[in-house]
Parts: structure tokens; sequence; C-alpha cells
């Protein structure tokens, strides 16, 4: 459904430097840095993926998500979606896909929401009928009533994301981009709609391809991910195959009955000690957990045993070091 083959992307940024004397340069002669924020990325997404898009700030991920919206055109490469480009074929193409930008809004600002629904149903040319269904689904999946005759300026940043991934969805797209779509909501909104995503996923078969910072958006909702780095594709895989490369070490807390000798099992490094608690790492690499709790059960009466895998923000801190971002 998805194809993207080699796209790169170069700006040319202004170089300024502070000063009247450099401004009045810069008026004659003008320097410019170039920015690589894209370099021979490639990937393909079949129908009905939730694809995650990660990588640390600057990598390029908006960039990506311009392009496959047609917002932006690359320097090089190809991007087929559902068999058009999308900056070449852009008036056709954009009936297919939605598109939500976290920190931008596509209502207008001073009119109730369901005024900007009604204007994005003409720009989309949707039938009445089908505007209705999809709007008593949208209302009711998205919990829009008390919203719709609400200017947007009054509406919560967790309401306005509501109604914006709503308006996304007015023209039934097959395809949404999510670009940081849970950025600043308190724990309900996100929760609210990481469940909506998935109901859309589920029921309506809708690819969707998301931006986020917030590995448990990641978690409760990709299937698929893809780290981008300085503009380079790093990973492409699932959520297990990241643990299995990068997530190796397990936290190990034991209680036990009083003990004041120091406990030392080989492969662990203790990060906490009291004479009735200790707090291991334990690089399952180097030891079996298995082997580790024997060893431990050798040293002290153990009362309870807990062990935690690393979360996913730990192994992505882990990723982005070992490939230097
Ligand atoms: N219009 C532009 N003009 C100049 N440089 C740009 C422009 N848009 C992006 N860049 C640069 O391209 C690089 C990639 O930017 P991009 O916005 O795609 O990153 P990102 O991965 O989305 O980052 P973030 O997580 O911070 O949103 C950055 O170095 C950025 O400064």
């Amino acid at each position: 459904m998805i194809t993207v083959e080699g796209i790169s992307k170069t700006f040319l940024v202004a170089k300024r430097q502070s000063g009247l004397g450099h401004a009045l340069k810069s008026l004659f002669h003008r320097e410019y840095t170039a920015v690589e924020a894209l370099q021979n990325v490639s990937f393909h997404i079949a129908p009905g993926e939730i694809v995650g898009y990660i990588g640390p700030n600057g990598a390029g991920k908006s960039t990506t998500i311009k392009i496959m919206s047609g917002i932006l055109v690359p320097d090089r490469g190809s991007c087929v979606i559902k068999g058009f480009t999308p900056w070449e074929d852009r008036v056709k193409y954009v009936k297919h896909i939605g598109v939500v930008f976290g920190q931008r809004s596509q209502l207008w600002w001073d009119v109730p929401v369901a005024d900007s629904f009604e204007l994005l149903r003409d720009i989309y040319n949707v039938p009445q009928a089908e505007y209705k269904n999809t709007m008593a689904l949208l209302t009711e999946t998205l919990d829009l009533g008390n919203l719709l005759q609400t200017p947007v300026r009054q509406l919560s940043l967790g309401q306005r994301m509501r109604c914006e991934i709503a308006a996304s969805l007015l023209h039934s797209p097959s395809i949404l981009f999510l670009d940081e779509p849970t950025i600043g909501l308190d724990a309900v909104s996100k929760i609210a709609v990481r469940q909506f995503i998935k109901t859309i996923n589920k029921e309506k078969g809708v690819t969707v391809i998301l931006t986020t910072h917030d590995m448990n958006d990641i978690e409760a909702l990709a299937s698929r991910i893809l780290l981008i780095g300085k503009g380079n594709l790093l990973y492409d895989g699932n959520v297990q195959g990241l643990r299995s490369r990068f997530g190796t070490k397990r936290t190990i807390t034991a209680d036990y009955h009083e003990n004041n000798r120091p406990i030392d099992i080989p492969g662990a490094s203790l990060l906490s000690w009291t004479p009735e608690r200790a707090i291991l790492s334990v690089d399952t690499e180097q030891v079996m957990i298995s082997e580790a709790i024997a060893k431990l059960s050798a040293q002290v009466e153990l009362l309870d045993v807990a062990i935690d895998t690393q979360p996913i923000e730990d192994i992505i801190v882990q990723m982005y070091k070992e490939y230097q971002l």
C-alpha cells in the first residue's frame, strides 16, 4: 500500500550571525548550510498495519510524514501510496488519507467545531448521507457531543485533539498519518486517543502511521517500529524484536530474612542493598534469570522475588546511545 524507495531531502538553511553588521551583509550575500533531513530512506507498509515511526528530535520524522502526505517534495527517491505519487497527484490523493499534526490545527479557530467539519465535508465532497453516518460514529466514539457547538479556541488540548482526529476521518480515508497525536494530553485522554486509533484500525482496517516520543503509544499500538536517526532508517521490526536485541537487562527485587552479608552474583550488578532487600540488574546475555535466582537463594533466605523487564523507554535510550543519536 505504501512504498517509499530511497527518499532524500536536504534543506538549505540561511546562516545568520547576530549584530547589525552581519544583518546588513546578509542582505547582499547569504550563506547557506545544508541540513540533510532524510538520506536514502526506504520502507514498505502493508494495508491494516499500525506503524510507529520513532526517532530523536530532528531525526526526520515530520519530514517523512510531510512527503508521504504530499506537502513536501523529496530531492530524490520515490513514494507510491495507493498508486499515487503524493506530491504529484495531490487532489485525488488526499481523499485517501487523513493527517493530524499534533502541534497544528486543521480546524478554523473562531468557528464552532461543527462548522469546521461542514467546511471539510464540502472540501472533500463527502455525500450528505455518508457524512451523517460517519459523524454519528465519530461523535459517539470520540465523545464529541458537547464539543461540536464550541469554537475551537475555547477547547482544551485534549478536546481539540479528539476533534482534530475526527476531522481527519470525515472523508473515511484508508490511511491515517498521525504526527505526535498524544502530545500534551493527560493520561485519560491519551488512553482514549489510543483506544480510538485501535478501534478504527481493527474495525475499519485503516492503516496508521504514527510518530511519537511517547513509548506507551508505541507499546499500546504499534505492531511495527521504524526507527529513524539523523535522516537514516536504523531499525525496522516489532517491539519484541527490539526487546530481544536491545533489552537484555532484567531487574530482580529480592526480599529476604535479615542478612548482613553482601550479595555477590557474577553477571549481575547490585543497584541497591539493605539487610532485607536487594535490587539487582541482570544481563540475561551473561547470566540466566533462573541461575541468578538460584545463586541468590543460596546466599539469603528469600521471602519474595519480583522480576521486571526493562521499560521500553530505557531500551530506546540504549538504542539512541548505540547509534550515537
Ligand atoms: N522547512 C525546513 N527548513 C529547514 N530545515 C528544516 C525544515 N524542516 C525540517 N528541517 C530540518 O530537518 C531536520 C529534520 O526535521 P524533522 O522536523 O523532520 O524532525 P523530526 O524527527 O520530526 O523532529 P521532532 O521529533 O523534533 O519533531 C531537522 O534538522 C530540521 O531542523
